[in-house]
């Protein structure tokens, strides 16, 4: 007896919805460009040391699309994991560092906007 495959429960959709329009302006922005993918671990000195938990859009794309994050916490969290992982390494008046600055600012101005409405 086959069983009816499960659908996926349409709120849960509706309910990430927000995040994956967020996560798509977030890729659309100029200064995006340092955290659209992995850090490449092995072209990038120190970063596998400093960095104990990489984290870039790309991955937390995937993750949202597997459904992996269960409440809005997880979101929010890996997305400010990007943000302080560039803080952390790059100097804050390097190219990265103020993309990161940028990218940040915007991030919370947009996610209280999100939830403002
Ligand atoms: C976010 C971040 N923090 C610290 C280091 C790198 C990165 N980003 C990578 C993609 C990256 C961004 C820019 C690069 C690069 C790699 O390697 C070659 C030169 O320019």
């Amino acid at each position: 007896v086959s069983c009816a495959k499960r659908a996926k429960t349409p709120n849960s959709e509706l309910l990430f919805l927000p995040f994956r329009v967020l996560l798509a302006e977030l890729e659309a922005h100029q200064d995006a460009w340092p955290f659209l993918s992995p850090v490449k671990l092995k072209s990038v000195p120190g970063y596998r040391k400093v960095i104990k938990k990489p984290m870039d859009f790309f991955t937390i794309k995937e993750k949202l699309i597997n459904n992996m994050y269960l409440n809005q916490e997880n979101f929010i969290i890996d997305v400010n994991l990007v943000f302080d992982n560039c803080q952390k390494f790059n100097e804050d008046d390097s190219e990265i560092g103020q993309a990161g600055h940028r990218m940040k600012r915007f991030f919370d101005k947009r996610w209280t906007e999100l939830l403002r409405k």
